[in-house]
């Protein structure tokens, strides 16, 4: 592992936070309350800005603006077309707005620069055209029903939709949340993670610019027990999407259920296998397995934090993995030469140094890393153990961290058992030439994504999220704006009407 001492300032001018305030009805505005809380640099544990701290009364007041433009407002109203050339226009101006929302979710999240401005938010950008496409392409089917009566079936907006998000894309979230329901012709209050508020706030504005009209997308900053908790016990909201962990998503279901019934979709956790075979080619497949651990400092929900390798190129393998470790660059995510910055704030920094502590006295063998970075700062070396075992908290907990627990493995019956016995289920990699392991590995993984000889291949069109407590609905696809429509079946008689 390599630190990185570059001076940021050199490389990028960090840009002045503008956006504190909270977004309603077209409008930044304090807090009810008139609180504030600190938002953290990762990168020297600095304070960047101090964002108005929404609670209970500011998500009634953006919930209020969300209902009134979806009951009365043009949104819903508008052709298609009309939403799809605004969505358009709200994705030219991610682009060109790219490197100041990169740089903010760099401050914010710790997030590489390079990577924001070059995959992040192109990315987002993506996504908004994908939803914008497909804003005149929402229809229902005819249906053939008994009787002389014709039928037909009507794709509505579902409402008012609270959309929850965590720190770890704040950028992505934000889009492949609202980018459907935009499409659908919802209206919305969005509550970022309260470690990320930052390009929520920069987004809200942007679509405002794009014209999209006020009260259609609403943001609350603030903290989860109180407006997170407050969205989804909202009795005038009609669904809940949420992303974060296991844990929150059950309380996020449980206050839906005990209000008004909404629907939610859940995002959650994840654990997910990496598993290779015998026959890969050794040089190429570790580095794919180290992205798949230490890509966005391991905070990522389907990083491959369980390693299964087949014995036969065992000791070859983890041998590349601890080479590629000693050219991997820790540093600040604004100097272009770092692999990996921060962890997004002190709680997880301090969860990650735990687990591996956890991980030393469980008895797996601390291979690499292990350590903070002596520096200000949240940064953790890549950490690699070997003789990991199933049972062990390491291999069964979220880290989210650049923590990987490797393992080894004799044969496909054995891998698939091991790699299903986790609570969650979404995603896994599957690395080998052999087609017949490849299918019936990914046939028998219980997971919502399986990649096969590649990781992380995200596309807009490509539904994503999990089985088990990784959560149920899908984002990304038709399937991540269907969740966003309500059914309406309409029947009437062609003939005269037996009925009158
Ligand atoms: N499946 C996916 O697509 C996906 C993607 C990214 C992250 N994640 C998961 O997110 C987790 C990390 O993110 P996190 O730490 O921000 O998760 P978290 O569950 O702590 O918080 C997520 C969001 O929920 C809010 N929240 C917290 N308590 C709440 C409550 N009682 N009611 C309503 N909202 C509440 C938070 O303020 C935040 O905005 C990991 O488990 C990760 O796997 C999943």
């Amino acid at each position: 592992m390599v630190k990185s001492n570059g001076n940021l300032e050199s490389h990028f001018q960090i840009p002045k936070v503008k956006f504190t305030k909270l977004f309603i009805n077209g409008e930044f505005v304090d807090s009810v309350s008139g609180n504030t809380f600190e938002t953290i640099d990762p990168r020297n544990e600095e304070v960047i800005a101090r964002i108005a701290e929404g609670d209970k009364a500011d998500i009634d007041l953006a919930v209020k603006a969300a209902r009134e433009a979806f009951d009365n407002g043009p949104w819903p109203r508008l052709s298609p077309m009309e939403r799809r050339n605004i969505m358009l226009k709200f994705a030219d101006l991610i682009i060109e707005n790219a490197e100041e929302i990169a740089a903010l979710d760099a401050m914010d999240a710790g997030k590489l620069f390079a990577a924001g401005k070059t995959m992040d938010i192109p990315s987002a950008a993506q996504f908004m055209r994908y939803y914008a496409g497909a804003a005149d392409k929402i229809h229902g089917t005819t249906l053939k029903m008994s009787r002389d009566i014709q039928g037909y079936t009507l794709l509505e907006p579902i409402g008012v939709v609270g959309h929850i998000i965590p720190w770890n894309f704040p950028t992505q979230m934000f889009v492949m949340k609202v980018g459907p329901a935009l499409a659908a012709g919802c209206t919305m209050v969005v509550k970022p993670a309260e470690q990320t508020p930052l390009s929520a706030l920069y987004y809200a504005q942007l679509a405002k610019q794009a014209g999209v009209p006020d009260g259609v997308i609403n943001v609350v900053t603030g903290f989860g027990s109180t407006a997170g908790a407050a969205l989804c016990s909202h009795m005038d909201v009609d669904k809940i999407s949420f992303t974060g962990s296991t844990e929150v998503g059950r309380l996020v279901m449980q206050a839906a259920a005990l209000s008004n019934l909404k629907p939610v979709s859940l995002e959650l956790g994840g654990k997910s296998p990496f598993i290779v075979f015998d026959d890969v080619d050794v040089e190429k497949v570790a580095p794919l397995a180290m992205i798949g651990i230490l890509f966005n400092k391991g905070e990522v929900c389907v990083a491959g934090s369980r390693l299964f390798i087949q014995e036969g190129i065992y000791d070859k393998f983890v041998k590349k993995l601890v080479e590629i470790t000693k050219t991997w660059v820790v540093g600040d995510p604004f100097d272009p030469n770092s692999h990996q910055g921060p962890q997004v704030d002190k709680k997880q920094f301090e969860r990650v140094l735990s687990y591996i502590e956890h991980g030393k006295r469980e008895g797996a063998t601390l291979l690499t890393g292990g350590n903070a970075l002596d520096r200000k700062g949240y940064f953790v070396e890549p950490t690699i153990f070997t003789d990991v075992e199933d049972h062990m908290i390491i291999a069964k907990e979220e880290i989210f961290g650049p923590v990987l627990s490797v393992m080894k493995f004799k044969t496909v019956e054995e891998v698939i058992k091991r790699a299903n016995c986790t609570q969650y289920g979404l995603a896994a990699g599957v690395m080998t030439n052999n087609l017949n392991i490849a299918n019936t590995v990914s046939r028998s993984i219980r997971a919502g994504v399986i990649w096969i000889n590649c990781y992380f291949a995200f596309d807009p069109d490509c539904p994503y999220g999990g089985y088990k407590s990784s959560g149920f609905e899908r984002d990304l696809g038709m399937e991540g704006l269907h969740k966003y429509l309500q059914v309406k079946s309409v029947a009437t008689p062609i003939y005269n009407s037996p009925w009158l």
